[in-house]
């Protein structure tokens, strides 16, 4: 494929030195064990969209845990990425007593096409809890944060092992939140017309509970109040400071609002967190590149007839522009 040639922006990525080095003796392990936790019958595709994008921006080992009846379809999509057949309710959704082991693996991706029933809140409320993995929430996973009212009520947090914990996990340093305008409105209250005080209430979020909140849309925020972590000097010692970090990102055109364009970004956050980048330099270098594959997408075959397809097609010529 020929590479087009890239947009002026480039010099603004938010990450160019950043991009996870592969060592001459490396191996698979080395660039991350991933886990998508997602899907059901008829939204199959979501989660399939964003393993093959953990795949195709250097995940060394992808797995995806989806309702048993979604495995052969999913596993149909790309013969790279593993399936974990997860206890189903009879229909193609996650059933009611869902749970998966994610020790195996370094990171979590969990939401797209999973629905908000009881199964796939089981496993939410599951993944909310492990803290000391990093995990990243979209669409359903934050719907059901939404609807349960998780982040404001810990008392509701009742319907698991997790029963009778009366605080929340405040540290969610390792949780990356990707709403869109709508998802945020559940999870804030705030209009998804009033992106200000969307980014405003983002920013509040993501400094009570240290977490990295990407605010979807053109352009995409990312505000993150994981704790900054300041190398030491030869005069300075180290030091931890906290403090939202924003960016704004550059990339993107409106020719991603087309479905499953989301869905590739969560696989690409999850990608990076998996190969060791930290909460916000992972979503900040993910929306680039996501937003970067569709500039080249939208050059290649206009915005249009953009689908998810080519911003995962566009991935690769992403990556090696700012390599
Ligand atoms: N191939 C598959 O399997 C796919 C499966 N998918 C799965 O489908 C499920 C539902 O997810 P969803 O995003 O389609 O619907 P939902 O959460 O109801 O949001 C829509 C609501 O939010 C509002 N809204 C306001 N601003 C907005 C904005 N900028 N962008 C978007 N919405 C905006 C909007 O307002 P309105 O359009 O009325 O103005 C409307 O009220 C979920 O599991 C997802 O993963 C998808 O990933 C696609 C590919
Ligand atoms: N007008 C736009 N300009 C730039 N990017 C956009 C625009 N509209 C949507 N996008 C991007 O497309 C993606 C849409 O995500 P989402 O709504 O979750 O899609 P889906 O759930 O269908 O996969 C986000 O990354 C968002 O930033
Ligand atoms: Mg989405």
């Amino acid at each position: 494929m020929k590479v087009p040639s890239p947009p002026p922006f480039i010099e603004s990525a938010p990450a160019d030195q950043r991009w996870p080095y592969r060592a001459a003796d490396a191996h698979k392990g080395n660039f991350g064990r991933v886990l998508l936790v997602g899907g059901s019958r008829g939204m199959a595709g979501s989660i399939s969209l964003s393993s093959m994008a953990a795949l195709a921006t250097g995940s060394g080992l992808v797995s995806v845990a989806i309702p048993d009846r979604c495995l052969e379809t999913v596993a149909g999509f790309h013969p790279g990425v593993m399936t974990i057949p997860i206890q189903d309710d009879g229909v193609g959704a996650f059933g009611a007593d869902a749970s998966v082991n994610t020790k195996p693996y370094d990171v979590v991706g969990c939401g797209p096409g999973m629905g908000t029933g009881a199964g796939a809140t089981a496993l939410v409320e599951q993944l909310f809890w492990q803290a000391d993995q990093h995990r990243v929430f979209d669409a359903d996973a934050i719907n059901i944060i939404a609807k349960e009212n998780w982040l404001h009520s810990p008392a509701l947090l009742r319907n698991s092992e997790h029963r009778g914990k009366s605080t929340l996990p405040l540290d969610q340093s390792t949780l990356v939140l990707t709403p869109h305008p709508g998802e945020l409105a559940r999870l804030t209250g705030v209009s998804a017309k009033d992106r200000d005080a969307q980014i405003e209430a983002a920013k509040s979020l993501a400094e009570r509970f240290g977490m990295t909140i990407v605010v979807k849309g053109g352009p995409t925020w990312v505000v993150s109040g994981e704790l900054l972590k300041t190398a030491a000097t030869a005069d300075v010692p180290a030091q931890n400071s906290q403090g939202v970090q924003v960016y704004r990102n550059r990339t993107g055109n409106p020719g991603m609002a087309t479905a499953g364009s989301g869905d590739v970004l969560t696989g690409v956050v999850t990608s990076l967190l998996g190969q060791g980048l930290g909460a916000f330099d992972a979503a900040t270098l993910a929306v680039y590149l996501h937003g970067l594959a569709g500039d080249f997408a939208a050059q290649a075959i206009g915005q249009a007839s953009l689908t998810c397809r080519e911003i995962l097609g566009h991935l690769p010529a992403a990556i090696r522009a700012i390599e």
